[in-house]
């Protein structure tokens, strides 16, 4: 990777937590440069750190040791170029989806443009994940997969050079999971988005990533390995479901996670 394409960096990073037994050494010594454009995964066994690290990206938390960049500036708080999904959506449960999404584009675009420009942003971020009948909803009259769109929306409508998933179809069931996946790719194409997305899905991790990153299990958590997914784009998933590179990446995920990581927690 050459040095102007060393768009997210983490040098030196390490976090630690303070509990009531003393300093809990979540994270030591991580290194990593993601280049603009790319899609890392982050894979690990449960308790391992990859909220932690994609906290430290999204500077929800700032490390006790080392430093992040974003486009060469350093990271020292959260901002409206890195956008972040969670896993339970986080939608305000008062407001109709499309408030919800309206209330980021606000934020961001809101002292320069007028509020049919803004309108006109909430309505193409909805209608960018499928949602464009559904913005009068409010959060709890959708389903689960819907509300995940909406999060997905509200993240994209902040135009973010970055966005930060945390299992962000974790609670969903295998059928929906797949097919915002298959959404997601789309979007990722389309937006030409960096996405770092924290998962504990083998194989969502090979589906959706130019490279694994796999941590080690904790205390003091670091990368383990790298692993670059050399499978071309656009990516099927019933083609690849037989394609041996697939096969291979997937192998090595699961090597990794279950032979040198052996660990009896969850993991897909
Ligand atoms: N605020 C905190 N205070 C104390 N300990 C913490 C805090 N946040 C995280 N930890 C600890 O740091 C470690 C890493 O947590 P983290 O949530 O980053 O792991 P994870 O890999 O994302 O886990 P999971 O896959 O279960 O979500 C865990 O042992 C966790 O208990």
């Amino acid at each position: 990777m050459n040095a102007g394409n060393r768009f997210i960096e983490v040098q030196g990073v390490e976090q630690s937590f303070k509990t009531a037994k003393g300093l809990f050494p979540a994270l030591r010594g991580i290194d990593l440069a993601i280049a603009r454009g790319e899609f890392v995964a982050l894979i690990g066994h449960s308790g391992c750190g990859k909220s932690s690290l994609l906290n430290l990206i999204a500077g929800l938390a700032t490390p006790t040791r080392g430093v992040l960049l974003c486009a060469n500036k350093e990271i020292r708080g959260p901002g409206p170029e890195r956008a972040v999904v969670f896993q339970n959506h986080s939608l305000l449960p008062w407001l109709s989806c499309f408030d919800n999404v309206y209330l980021a584009v606000e934020r961001v675009f809101g002292a320069k443009e007028d509020r049919a420009r803004l309108r006109q942003r909430t309505a193409d971020a909805l209608a960018l994940v499928g949602l464009a009948h559904a913005g009068q909803k409010r959060p709890g009259e959708i389903s689960g997969g819907m509300k995940q769109r909406v999060g997905i929306a509200r993240a994209l409508s902040m135009e973010p050079q970055v966005l930060l998933m945390d299992e962000p179809f974790g609670a969903l069931d295998a059928l929906t999971r797949a097919r915002l996946q298959d959404e997601l790719l789309e979007i990722v194409a389309r937006t030409q988005s960096t996405v770092v997305m924290v998962t504990h899905d083998v194989d969502e991790a090979v589906l959706l990533a130019d490279r694994i990153v796999m941590l080690s299990n904790g205390p003091a958590a670091t990368i383990g390995e790298i692993l670059c997914v050399d499978l071309p784009r656009p990516r099927l998933r019933v083609e690849l479901a037989e394609d041996p590179r697939y096969l291979r990446c997937r192998k090595a995920v699961i090597d990794f996670l279950y032979t040198r990581q052996a660990h009896v927690e969850r993991v897909d």
